[in-house]
């Protein structure tokens, strides 16, 4: 069985652009690089360098150089395609009001205030605006075109303007990258699901917060429940290679759309 995701008489699409299979499981995807987004998941120093907020935590970031790696490749291809790249960067401002305070429970859960809360001599420097935490790992920076969404929970449609930014392109898909697989990733592809989109995750451009394992429950969920589970040498046969994704580190903020968050 395939599925396809492309809609009759859909506004934006003219129908002249084919519809691409994109191998995956449970079963491979028909999509346009016009009605898809490729979205890159919290790629901060906070979630994937020794010394940011997850390493601090006590998980372990040792092995996510291969998944920035696969991002590259990732990023390279979908420019290529014409496909949006949106960034998310998660955190909040550097008095941390929009992270709530005891009313909220992500008060209780966010092992980044907890950690905070444990060695204060670290508050202010964990996932705060303006700092070394929340910028986005020099190897992933956006460039013109691209959109960067702040945002203040796990899910990327909560209090962002994700949602609104998709429906405007007429995107349908998105193709998940970044960590962490079993929190940011899979919330948004879920709450993605709930509002109509097919989620894709390229497993190994992504990264489990927590042991391996994790991971593989992380991907089941996602294969077996809520999207499908692709692989970054799938994405980019499919959609086509560019380049080796070196380019894809230089540093260029004009143009790049940046999004307001919205106060928690
Ligand atoms: C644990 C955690 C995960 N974030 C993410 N980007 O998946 C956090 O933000 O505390």
């Amino acid at each position: 069985m395939s599925i396809a995701t492309e809609q009759s008489g859909y506004a934006l699409n003219t129908g002249a652009e084919p519809a691409l299979e994109l191998p995956g499981k449970p079963e491979p995807l028909h999509m346009r690089a016009s009605e898809t987004a490729l979205v890159v998941v919290d790629m901060q120093n906070a979630y994937s360098t020794i010394g940011g907020y997850l390493d601090r935590a006590g998980f372990d970031v040792s092995s996510t150089g291969p998944v920035i790696r696969q991002i590259q490749r990732a990023i390279a291809a979908a420019r290529a395609a014409g496909m949006p790249v949106i960034f998310f960067q998660n955190g909040w401002d550097a008095e941390y009001v929009e992270a709530g305070g005891p009313g909220s429970p992500n008060w209780y859960k966010s092992n980044a205030l907890k950690t905070m809360r444990k060695e204060p001599e670290l508050n202010g420097s964990l996932l705060a605006k303006g700092t070394w935490d929340y910028d986005l790992v020099d190897e992933l920076k956006p460039q013109a075109g691209d959109i960067v969404i702040p945002k203040p929970r796990y899910s990327g449609f909560f209090n962002t303007s994700f949602d609104s930014i998709l429906r405007s392109r007429g995107i349908r898909n998105l193709v998940f990258t970044g960590i962490a697989t079993n929190v940011c990733v899979e919330s948004t592809l879920r709450d993605g699901f709930f509002l109509e989109y097919f989620g894709v995750v390229l497993a190994d451009a992504t990264h489990q917060a927590g042991p391996e394992f994790i991971q593989q429950a992380a991907l089941y969920n996602i294969e077996t429940f809520f999207g499908w589970v692709s692989s970054t040498d799938d994405f980019c046969r499919t959609f086509g290679e560019a380049g080796t994704g070196a380019e894809t580190g230089a540093e260029s903020d004009t143009d790049t759309v940046q999004t307001e968050s919205t106060t928690a």
